[in-house]
């Protein structure tokens, strides 16, 4: 049952991923990977399922989920996509790391 808490819980966090002030590690997540752009021509090769915050957001707003649980499901692809793909010592790694602890504190609330 899409319960309309659960929506608005999910709502909440990610208007808090969205914040100005945690933009220096969520810029990686806020679109697509672009392969192209970031000259990384192997990446879909070796993320099957691509996630990021505008695909979250759009499937927020468009009611595609049918529960917080499908939420979570893909935040996680989101950040294990990040984690499959860069190498931990790598930037954008390290702000996968930091932009999930965000979610985990929120998420765990
Ligand atoms: C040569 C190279 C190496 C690493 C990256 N990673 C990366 C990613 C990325 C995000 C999620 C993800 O699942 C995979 C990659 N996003 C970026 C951005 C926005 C700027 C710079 C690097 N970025 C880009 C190019």
């Amino acid at each position: 049952k899409k319960s309309i808490a659960e929506f608005k819980f999910c709502e909440g966090i990610m208007k808090e991923l969205w914040k100005k002030q945690h933009q220096a590690i969520a810029y990686p997540f806020y679109n697509p990977v672009d392969p192209v752009a970031l000259e990384i021509p192997d990446y879909f090769k070796v993320i099957k399922k691509p996630m990021d915050m505008s695909e979250i957001q759009r499937k927020l707003n468009h009611n595609e989920y049918n529960n917080a649980n499908e939420f979570e499901v893909d935040i996680r692809l989101m950040f294990n996509n990040c984690y499959k793909f860069n190498p931990p010592d790598s930037p954008v790694y390290k702000c996968g790391k930091a932009l999930e602890a965000i979610f985990d504190e929120k998420w765990s609330q």
